[in-house]
């Protein structure tokens, strides 16, 4: 289990940047942090691998915190951080990068190469690592956390430059590694393919978290529908309905409580008025958009 406790971290001249943040995360869930770049999504992860050293509040792993070197080492072995593409051997393979990170975490579960042809990385694995492109090296990053096997896994824009084809495929593996019951944190901007898997979705603002999503739970539903420019009478409508108004024109009418009949009075209402007219929750991409976009 991982538990961050009322966690703050400033650096000079930018304030808190984590603001008394807490957060409690069991084995076998894939939990997704949301917010514009320069936000502390990446600091919330330095923090909870204790390479930024919070300036109060602790990270508790497995019951184990970062108190001496012996503990430190222990958390150690239990997490594993997706690496910078940087941090790379331009002369060694692929193949050597996933047995360093299998000694270092002492897998024993699964090799190198199951890892490789999994990701479909048979035919360059061997190949030193100055020969891959941007998206091959992403991919060696990821086979790394998995030749890892640690129980917690910290991914932090995995998905950076990958085709659609490699954003699905890696997609279907970490929704495996639940299944698998790791405890996985991922920062990504691709907000629709994070709908997709995440179990719970955590929106920052100003150092601590202003939206805390359970995938799993009966979402509210809306009628959404999208005005360019609303008239008085449009406005109207949607402010005595208690509509969610988005900046970039989105209009969420909620439909908890409302009959059938009221439902489609509504509707007949609103269609003539916007090309695109549906009912859902609102996604997370939305709710980005309302809470960042001014
Ligand atoms: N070591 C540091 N020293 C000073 N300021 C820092 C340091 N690390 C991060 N910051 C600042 O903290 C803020 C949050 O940075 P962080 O990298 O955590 O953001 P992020 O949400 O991960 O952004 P992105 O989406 O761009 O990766 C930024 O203003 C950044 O400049």
């Amino acid at each position: 289990m991982l538990e961050i406790n009322h966690v703050t971290v400033s650096f000079p001249q930018k304030g808190h940047v984590l603001d008394d943040l807490s957060l409690k995360i069991n084995p076998g869930a894939i939990v997704g942090i949301i917010a514009p770049n320069g936000t502390g999504k990446s600091t919330l992860l330095h923090a909870i691998l204790n390479t930024v050293h919070p300036d109060s509040g602790d990270v508790v792993v497995d019951n184990l915190r970062y108190t001496n070197q012996k503990t430190t080492q222990q958390i150690h072995t239990r997490l594993c951080a997706f690496p910078e593409q940087s941090d790379l051997f331009a002369e060694l393979s692929g193949t050597t990068h996933l047995q360093l990170y299998a000694k270092l975490w002492h897998n024993q579960r699964t090799t190198p190469a199951s890892i490789s042809a999994q990701l479909h990385m048979t035919d360059y694995i061997d190949q030193p690592v100055r020969t891959y492109s941007l998206g091959m090296k992403q991919r060696l990053c990821f086979a790394m956390v998995l030749a890892s096997d640690a129980p917690i896994m910290l991914l932090d824009e995995v998905m950076n430059g990958l085709d659609p084809i490699n954003v699905a495929l890696i997609s279907a593996i970490i929704e495996q590694l639940r299944t698998d019951g790791k405890l996985i944190v991922i920062v990504s901007h691709l907000l629709t393919n994070l709908q997709e898997y995440t179990d719970r979705a955590l929106f920052m603002k100003g150092g601590k978290f202003v939206l805390d999503v359970d995938m799993h739970a009966e979402q509210p539903q809306y009628l959404k529908y999208t005005l360019a420019n609303p008239t008085t009478t449009q406005q109207q409508f949607a402010q005595t309905r208690h509509a969610l108004v988005f900046p970039n024109g989105l209009v969420a009418l909620p439909l908890t409580d409302q009959t059938d009949d009221q439902i489609a009075e509504w509707l007949a209402t609103v269609r003539p008025w916007s090309a695109t007219v549906m009912v859902g929750p609102i996604t997370l991409a939305e709710h980005f958009s309302r809470l960042y976009e001014s």
